[in-house]
Parts: C-alpha cells; structure tokens; sequence
C-alpha cells in the first residue's frame, strides 16, 4: 500500500461498567488497521462490538485512551484546542441519521456553504459552482440546494450529509450505518452513489455496518470485529468467499442474502456476552461452536495471503475447507 490516508495503532478506548465492576471492560481493544486513498474499508460485527466506537475515535468526537490516529502523517489524538478543530476538515463523518447532523434552519446551500466557508476551501466566488458541483457529485439537483431539510425524503437528507462530508475535502470519511435507516430502494440508490463516489473523489472511506451484504457491495476490504478486537480482514472477495474464523462465518450465514443452504457454518452459541469473556483467551471462545483447549490461550492472527488474515487457530484449515467449490457456490450472492 502507498502511504496510507488512514493510519489506526493501537487504539484503544475501554468503559467500564459501575455496575459490574468485574466483568471485562467494553469498547476496542488496542485495534490497527490501515485505509488507503481511495480504497473503501468496511467494518462488520453485531451490534454493540465496538463499531461506532472506532468511528468516533477516528473522527475525534471520542478520545482514545492510548493508540494513534494518523490521517496524511499527523497525529490526530495528539492534537487540542484550534488546532484540532482545524483538523477536522480531513476526518468527515456520516451518520446513521442525517437529522442529527443537519440543521433545519438552514437550506442545503447554507448548511453545505457553512462548510466551505468555515475551512475556507475555495474562494467566496467560487462557493456556488462548487456547491452545485458537490450536488451533482451525490446525485441532487441544482434546485435542492435551496430547501430546507424538511422538504426533503430520507435519502436527499443522507445525500446532503454527505455532500457536507465531501465539501472540507477530507482524506477520509466515517459512514456509521449511512443507509441503515433508509427504505431499501432508496438505500441501493444512495450505495449506488456512494460506490460512484469512490471513483471520482478518491477519498479514503470506513464504512460501519451490520449489515454484511451492503459491505460486500461498496467495500472492497472488510475488517470483522468482535467484542473490541479484529477477528478477521482482508480483500471482500477473500473473506466473503473463503470466511476463514468461525465468527465470520457465522456471522455471513446468518445474513439472510448471503446465507449458505449448507451446514458449513455452525452458529455462535447465544448472545454477545461480555461477561462470559476471560482475557489472555480468544474472545470469541464461550461462544464459538469450535471452541478447543487451545482457545484458553489468545490466538495469533494467521496469515492467509493477499493480506487476508484471522485470528482463530484453525484458521488455515477453515480458509482451505471454504475455499472448496462447494462452499463457494452456496455463499455466493
Ligand atoms: N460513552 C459510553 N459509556 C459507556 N459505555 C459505552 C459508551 N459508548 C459505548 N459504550 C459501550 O461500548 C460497547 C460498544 O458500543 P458501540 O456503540 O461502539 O458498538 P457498535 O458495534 O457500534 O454497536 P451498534 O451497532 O449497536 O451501534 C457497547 O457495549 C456500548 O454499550
């Protein structure tokens, strides 16, 4: 990989629950990964893993308790006050819901122009054109630019998030869920652009979701987090076609348009259960329907090629039993 746009090392940023003052902490646990310009890395895991958590560290919102989040050489976690706050304009986020993060009292071409205003992107001349230029680049027309959110349906709302996303110019943007809550005609409509969009700006892009079949269509790496950590990564073809720890695979057989006919993938045993975990293990041991003696010590990540990689001691044997043509036909989509 050229220099990455993205850098994360070692992050970390744990709660502890008052509650439970003995049960593992949650949150992510000392997780790296790397995106380059250009390229869409998506993160999967069931719901309260970690996802969102990682997102808002790299965009700044939340802080680390250690770890870096280097964005074109700097530091972000090292940075405070204006110089922070400067900094912003190279980390973007979208969010789940447009509404929080659009103001109603502002038509799109002020709430959009507030952005290249405040990071002083292009000269005040130029503001329209590239206003108009931005709208095009998500798929609004020109006349969109003079309402107001609320005469706006659920997806021009998420398109002009991320139009406000796209105007500081970021190296990367966080999608946190940006279609989940969108109906599914018009959440294939906003993937379509997203996808679009990766070819024409270049910026680097993490996009979070639950849902493994939008991952597949936009991303063309995935990383697989469970309880804080990355439990498998690699190209999408990779890991969706040839899933090479017991979590993932679990994880995309339980996707209803991804889901395999066979039995290949045994499901987790119950919930996501923080409290069943023991550090120095894997974490995915009380849960994981191959768990063996071996899972009391923590498994390091194997290294499967072409940067695929699985945290999981039957790692090989698991990539070359789903490498099989059998297996690959029944998850393919
Ligand atoms: N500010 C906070 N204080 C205490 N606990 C928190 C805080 N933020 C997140 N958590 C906990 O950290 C864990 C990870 O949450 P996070 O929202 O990052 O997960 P997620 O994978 O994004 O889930 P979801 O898809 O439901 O948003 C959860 O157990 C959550 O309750």
């Amino acid at each position: 990989m050229n220099s990455p746009a993205l850098s994360v090392r070692n992050l970390l940023r744990l709660f502890r629950n008052a509650a439970e003052p003995e049960a593992m902490p949650v949150g992510v646990r000392n997780v790296s990964l790397e995106i380059a310009t250009g390229e869409v890395v998506g993160l999967i895991g069931e719901s309260g893993c970690g996802k969102t958590t990682l997102g808002r560290c790299i965009v700044g919102l939340e802080r680390p308790d250690s770890g870096e989040v280097v964005v074109g050489g700097t530091d972000f976690t090292a940075l405070s006050g204006r110089d922070r706050r400067a900094f912003r304009r190279n980390v973007q986020v979208v969010f789940q819901k447009p509404e929080t993060s659009l103001n109603p009292r502002m038509t799109v071409a002020r709430f959009v122009g507030e952005a290249l205003a405040n990071f002083d992107v292009v000269p005040r001349g130029a503001r329209r054109a590239r206003l108009e230029m931005l709208a095009g680049l998500v798929g609004l027309n020109a006349d969109a630019l003079e309402r107001y959110p609320h005469q706006l349906s659920g997806g021009e709302r998420q398109r002009v998030a991320i139009m406000r996303a796209l105007a500081s110019e970021p190296q990367v943007i966080v999608l946190d869920e940006p279609t989940s809550a969108l109906d599914v005609s018009v959440q294939a409509q906003v993937l379509r652009t997203l996808k679009a969009l990766q070819a024409e700006v270049g910026t680097a892009m993490l996009f979070i979701s639950h849902d493994v079949a939008v991952v597949r269509y936009v991303a063309s790496r995935v990383l697989v987090m469970y309880l804080g950590v990355i439990v498998e990564e690699g190209p999408a073809d990779a890991v969706f076609t040839a899933p090479s720890h017991p979590y993932t695979r679990a994880l995309l057989a339980a996707a209803p348009r991804l889901k395999p006919s066979g039995d290949e993938a045994p499901p987790m045993h119950g919930e996501l259960d923080l409290r069943a975990a023991r550090s120095g293990e894997c974490p995915v041991r009380p849960r994981c329907p191959l768990a063996h003696d071996r899972c009391r010590e923590a498994p390091p990540m194997a290294d499967l090629g072409d940067g695929h990689r699985a945290a999981c001691w039957l790692a090989d044997d698991l990539n070359k039993q789903s490498s099989e043509p059998t297996y690959r036909e029944k998850t393919a989509s």
